[in-house]
């Protein structure tokens, strides 16, 4: 009998979500973390990217409070002091995340590297370990670009961005995607010099529409941002040889040009399990199509027609998957139409849905409604008005995505996230009462378009005439 019920590879956000729900069920569970509990999101991702924005954003708050009367003096940055907050982010979430947290909730907890030996079996530090199931949630690392001479440059990634104790006098971004985005501002607000350097245009696939908003954003930070730009070979001193013949000398170099999936230790092939250059090929439900036995879950699942998804949502999203196919052997299947994605520079950025080029793209026949925050009162009131929000509806008044760039963009996609994951008409929205003064308003404006247009429409005004001159 197989010494385990399940074995959870990776303690990361996917694999720590399916690890909380197996062992509160009362399962037989082994989690396996080889370097840090918490993995990328807690400890090089998401929260000390997100506190060090914080820090960036609050210099710049300072900065702009002029518009609002108040003058201060140019913000004084104390780097040490920021290091030591995002530091303390981390350290105030860890213990969610512990192994003391998973031992109470009585998993078995070992820390070291796990590998397949055999179709059912691992090896965790010289110890074989059987299981009737495998999630494997090990995860994904910066991806680096095959550019000359970048092997001798000593570049940064997101593993080591965030321990560093200089502050970069002139960071070259190499990439314009969410980290990219993100960390540009991050450090030019925290007065860094920062000139970000992409293939194609920034923001990768967001909308143009809305990456607009940002670009200007990050132009005004004084962030240089090169597009189109191809990248022929790298020197040592952070020095970056485009094709057009720029040379571009920083005093660091960040790579954030995508991911690859940690497949090189999991010893895959032991086990009969197939994997692609994006991840573990699974079935739309998170199974090895390879290996039955096996599952994965969060930035290594590269499931069937859907391809890898690197948000720590996603991971709580297989585990809810991964939870009804092994808890409950209950059929369930991914779907990404409502998942929600959010870059958290100031303004933010955040989609949910798609995209109005892939609405296109997918031949479906569009409305595009907006609505700025330009003309909505509570942006006025704060100073702040750039952006908008963006609707992508069928003509008959079905949602298929929305986007919002402005400021706490964020905070405002969950409402649209359930209105696409729920079908909620067009209609309903606009018919939606929201406190005044909000930014929620402009979304709700943007989905009264069609109906305020009908409303003043020709046989609608003769009537209410028509209506107004009889008796009561
Ligand atoms: C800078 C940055 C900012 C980000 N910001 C956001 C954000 O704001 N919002 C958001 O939703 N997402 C964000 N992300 C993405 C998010 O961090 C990832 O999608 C998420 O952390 C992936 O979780 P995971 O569990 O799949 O993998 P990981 O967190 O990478 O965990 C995998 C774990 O597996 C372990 N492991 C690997 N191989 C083995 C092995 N053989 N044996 C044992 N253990 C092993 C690793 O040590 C690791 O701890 C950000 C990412 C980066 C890089
Ligand atoms: N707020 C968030 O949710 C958040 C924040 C950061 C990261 N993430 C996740 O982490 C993942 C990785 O982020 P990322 O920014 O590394 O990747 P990305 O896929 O978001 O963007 C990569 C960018 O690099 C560019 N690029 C690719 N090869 C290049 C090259 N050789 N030279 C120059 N530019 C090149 C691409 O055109 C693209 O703009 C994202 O997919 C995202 O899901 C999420």
């Amino acid at each position: 009998m197989a010494e385990h019920d399940l074995v959870v590879i990776g303690a990361g956000s996917a694999g720590l979500s399916i690890t909380h729900v197996a062992a509160r069920m009362g399962l037989r569970v082994a989690l396996v973390e080889r370097e840090r509990m918490g993995g990328d999101c807690l400890n090089t991702g998401c929260v000390p990217s997100k506190a060090l924005l914080a820090a960036a954003h609050a210099a710049t708050e300072a900065r702009r409070a002029g518009r609002l009367g108040i003058r201060l003096p140019e913000p004084e940055v104390d780097w040490a002091a920021v290091r030591a907050h995002v530091q303390g982010a981390i350290a105030a979430i860890a213990p969610q995340d512990s192994e003391d947290r998973y031992r109470a909730l009585g998993a078995e907890v070992i820390r070291a590297e796990a590998r397949f030996v055999s179709p059912d079996a691992v090896e965790v530090a010289g110890r074989r370990i059987t299981a009737r199931r495998f999630v494997v949630a090990a995860g994904s690392r910066a991806a680096v670009p095959a550019i000359p001479g970048l092997e001798d440059v000593p570049f940064l990634t997101n593993a080591t961005l965030f321990g560093m104790k200089e502050k970069p006098a002139h960071l070259l971004i190499l990439g314009g995607g969410a980290i990219g985005l993100e960390m540009a501002q991050a450090h030019a607000a925290l007065g860094c010099r920062v000139t970000v350097v992409t293939s194609g245009r920034l923001g990768a696939r967001e909308d143009p529409e809305l990456v607009a908003v940002l670009r200007d954003a990050l132009a005004e930070a004084g962030v240089s941002i090169l597009e189109d730009a191809r990248v022929v070979a790298a020197e040592a001193g952070a020095v970056l040889l485009l094709a057009d013949g720029r040379r571009l000398a920083g005093s660091h170099l960040l790579v954030a040009v995508g991911r690859t999936p940690n497949l090189e230790s999991l010893g895959l092939e032991a086990a009969g399990i197939r994997a692609t250059p994006r991840g573990i090929a699974t079935d739309a439900g998170l199974r090895s199509t390879t290996n039955r036995r096996v599952f994965a879950a969060g930035d290594i699942a590269d499931p069937e027609g859907l391809g890898p998804r690197y948000l720590t949502h996603v991971g709580s999203l297989h585990a809810g998957i991964l939870a009804r196919r092994i808890l409950f052997r209950l059929p369930a299947k991914l779907d990404y139409g409502a998942l929600p994605r959010v870059t958290y520079t100031d303004p933010e950025l955040a989609q949910v849905g798609m995209t109005e080029a892939e609405a296109r793209a997918a031949d479906h026949k569009v409305q595009v409604l907006r609505w700025p925050f330009a003309e909505n009162d509570r942006a006025i009131a704060e100073g702040r008005t750039e952006g908008l929000v963006k609707l992508v509806a069928t003509p008959g008044g079905r949602l298929l995505g929305v986007g919002i760039a402005g400021r706490h963009a964020g905070e405002m996609i969950g409402l649209w996230t359930h209105a696409i994951g729920a079908r909620v008409p067009l209609r309903d929205l606009a018919g939606l009462v929201v406190p005044y003064p909000t930014r929620a308003e402009a979304g709700k404006r943007a989905a009264g378009v069609p109906a305020l247009e009908q409303l003043f429409s020709r046989p609608a005004r003769w009537a209410a005439r028509t209506l107004g001159r009889l008796p009561w």
